[in-house]
């Protein structure tokens, strides 16, 4: 592990190729049967990702002059009560910067949104709207703060199973320049004050280890490399700075080159994309960001392969700010037409590693460098990662710009409550003395 956390001898220059393909023997259904790799929907045979950046920047033409998203409470989504209404706002063509028009923008980490456009958008019911540059919170929903956050004598919703005094013992190590100091707390600043109320809500006392160092990382607009393991809290390390950033700064106008036009179906453009490997993942995301987003404007959803995409679809048309998805089901939804990334400000790849592991490179690939996401100096980048092995190293060096690297410990890596005891069995012969050693053990057990 000390060894795969080693930065020494990674230059963020190194122009090595990527690693071979070879040495992966789980391939995921997407990818039977198909050859290099592609999407859900065939890509054809194209250049490479990296061959095809900077070209077609035609289609950014426009990107430089946003028009605000059409104003009124109903723009994205029906005001709290009020029936569903999706009128046709945006044409359904894709837009054909795809395939490498990266945006030139400059980033601005304070853009999550344009406060001074002021078009107030109401979200799914029960949401918060913003409007006139101010972000309103909605009323309190008795019974979807209960589903969401449980009772306190809930044992559903407590994080049984992690003792967390001991998370101030996991080590943490972070560097890059100008690291920011931890925080402390959840307070403001630099978190935003509807954030923290719905921290209490869900009764996190203290942030973890990694949170305490993401959270000042990405307010400050850097980018971020962090090898954590399960567990240790990153889920919250990534949304508590976006969503704050998002409550502050309000939503993104759509590109003005996209409104106004025909068609029965809505393009959504989601500010914020996390992409996880499995549906248990995004699926787990989801839930702790509808937590955290409780009665804002922003609106989380979901999408992942092997469900039925007609109900996600018609998810992602009630508006859609903060995506989270497997990588292969979001190259659908974009073939399709029904996604841009061209508003993306904050891309999190979650578990990184196990998403190259089950083959997801070309699909990642083509999401962050072949669509119309904005190029790496334009939006923020978070990876996530249980190891750092030389094919993850070369996503960060590709994906992230002057990084923090953040190398936090395993949560109750010093077992002191498990006795590890080693037995030479051979063959199956033994199994039956193995299972009786295991099943005695396990009858003292307290
Ligand atoms: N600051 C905190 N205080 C209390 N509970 C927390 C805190 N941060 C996270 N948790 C809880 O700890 C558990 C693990 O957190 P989380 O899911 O974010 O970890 P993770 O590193 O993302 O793990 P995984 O990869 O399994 O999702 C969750 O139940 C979460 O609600």
């Amino acid at each position: 592990m000390a060894e795969q956390l080693n930065m020494n001898g990674l230059s963020l220059n190194d122009q090595a190729p990527p690693p071979p393909a070879g040495g992966r023997s789980y391939i995921p259904p997407h990818m039977r049967g198909k050859m290099g790799g592609g999407g859900n929907a065939p890509m054809g045979p194209g250049p490479s990702p990296a061959a095809m950046n900077g070209l077609n920047n035609s289609a950014w033409a426009g990107n430089n002059n946003y028009d605000a998203r059409p104003g009124g409470p109903d723009a994205w989504g029906p005001a709290p009560g009020q029936a569903p209404d999706f009128p046709p706002q945006h044409p359904p063509q894709r837009q054909h910067g795809g395939w490498g028009g990266n945006n030139n923008r400059n980033f601005d980490r304070n853009a999550y949104g344009n406060p001074a456009s002021g078009g107030g958008h109401a979200r799914g019911s029960g949401d918060g709207q913003w409007r006139e540059g101010k972000h309103i919170p909605g009323p309190p929903n008795p019974r979807v703060e209960r589903e969401l956050f449980g009772t306190p004598d809930d044992p559903s919703k407590q994080h049984t199973g992690i003792n967390f005094e001991k998370y101030d013992d996991i080590p943490v190590e972070a560097s890059g320049h100008d690291v920011p100091e931890p925080v402390l707390t959840f307070s403001n600043p630099p978190l935003e004050e509807h954030l923290i109320r719905n921290i209490e809500l869900a009764r996190y006392k203290v942030p973890t280890p990694v949170q305490k160092y993401s959270i000042p990382i990405v307010m400050g607009g850097r980018d971020l490399m962090a090898c954590a393991q399960t567990g240790s809290g990153k889920t919250g390390g990534f949304l508590f700075p976006i969503l704050s950033q998002a409550f502050i700064n309000g939503p993104s106008p759509v590109p003005a080159n996209t409104s106004g036009g025909y068609g029965r179906q809505r393009k959504a453009y989601p500010t914020s994309l996390i992409l996880a490997p499995t549906r248990e993942l995004v699926s787990q995301i989801y839930d702790e960001a509808r937590k955290f987003a409780y009665r804002s404007w922003v609106r989380p959803c979901v999408v992942y392969g092997g469900a039925d995409i007609g109900s996600q679809l018609r998810q992602i048309e009630r508006g859609c700010d903060l995506l989270v998805a497997t990588p292969g089901r979001l190259v659908d939804l974009i073939e399709r037409g029904r996604i841009s990334l061209q508003n993306i400000k904050y891309l999190v790849l979650d578990e990184a590693d196990r998403m190259l592991d089950m083959g997801f490179e070309p699909q990642i690939r083509r999401i962050v460098e072949g669509e119309d996401m904005p190029a790496v100096h334009n939006r923020q980048t978070l990876m996530f990662s249980a190891t750092f092995p030389r094919d993850i190293q070369m996503l960060a060096r590709d994906f992230l710009k002057d990084y923090v690297f953040l190398s936090v410990g395993r949560v109750g890596s010093t077992s002191e409550n498990i006795t590890q005891k080693v037995e030479f069995v051979i063959g199956f012969l033994d199994q039956p003395k193995l299972s009786s050693d295991f099943y005695s053990r396990r009858s003292n057990a307290t």
